[in-house]
């Protein structure tokens, strides 16, 4: 697969805050349509690798790629025009507008859309449309924010937490709208606790640990129990890895551990 191919591809990235570096020389490739699981204990450069994705964090080094398109110094306004959109942890909403004036604030100015298109993909959100989206509840107010990811048409969405706080019910409705997502088109790259959750929706898997790459490869590849102490940090983390996926030799499986 040639770098045009990916919707979204970072290389070798570095990356920090102030004296303090984060991200060391981590690879992330997002192939068209494909969900990409980035999973690892916390504090171990998720969020980060995700904001050096959508701009707000620059790389020390390294690149980022969007459809091929070498935008690592772009701002994060021409990386959304370019097909990328973050939700972030805590949502992104505004508390104070209604649904609907969150939507239409949300669409980007390029889509001939309204606010009511996303009805069609989100229906629980039509009897709120007037209400003050800080009235919603958690999971009303994460449709709303994946609403306004469906209404970008974006071809890659990264999520941050999409399920944090939330009931396993609404949780639920959350994947099955994340499915949705998915079907128009989008690559998703998904940061989310419920793991098990996170490893059956996604085509493949990075697991970061201290800001590094552990594991990238198939989901179908990655020893869920290994994945599970190392994201809980129940063993204390990377060391405790095994040195290869279940069942294969190192070097033999298609995912490689670091
Ligand atoms: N704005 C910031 N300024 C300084 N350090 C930060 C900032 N944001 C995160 N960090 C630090 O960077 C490291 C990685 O944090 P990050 O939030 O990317 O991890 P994470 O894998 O997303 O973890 P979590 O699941 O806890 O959010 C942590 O040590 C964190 O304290």
């Amino acid at each position: 697969m040639t770098g045009t191919d990916f919707a979204l591809e970072l290389r070798s990235i570095t990356a920090g805050y102030g004296s303090t570096i984060v991200l060391h020389d981590v690879d992330l490739a997002v192939a068209p349509r494909s969900v990409v699981a980035l999973l690892g204990p916390n504090g171990a450069g998720k969020s980060t690798l995700l904001r050096v994705a959508a701009g707000q964090l620059q790389t020390r080094s390294g690149t980022v790629s969007i459809g091929g398109a070498d935008l690592t110094r772009a701002r994060p306004v021409r990386r959304a025009r370019a097909g990328l959109c973050l939700i972030p942890e805590g949502r992104g909403v505004f508390a104070d507008l209604t649904v609907r004036e969150n939507l239409r604030l949300m669409t980007p100015p390029w889509r001939r859309v309204g606010a009511d298109d996303v009805l069609d993909v989100f229906p629980a959100l039509r009897a709120k449309l007037d209400q003050r989206t800080g009235a919603l509840s958690g999971g009303q107010q994460q449709m709303v924010a994946l609403g306004r990811a469906w209404l970008a048409d974006p071809s890659v969405v990264l999520l941050d937490e999409v399920s944090m706080g939330l009931a396993p019910l609404i949780v639920d409705e959350i994947f099955a709208a994340l499915g949705e997502l998915r079907t128009t088109g989008s690559a998703i790259v998904l940061v989310e606790q419920y793991v098990d959750r996170a490893l059956t929706m996604a085509d493949h898997v990075v697991l970061l640990s201290r800001g590094t790459v552990a594991f990238a490869g198939p989901a179908a590849d990655i020893d869920r129990d290994a994945v599970q102490q190392n994201y809980l940090g129940i063993d204390g983390g990377h060391t405790d890895l095994p040195a290869s996926p279940a069942g294969h030799p190192p070097g033999t499986a298609a995912g490689q551990w670091a």
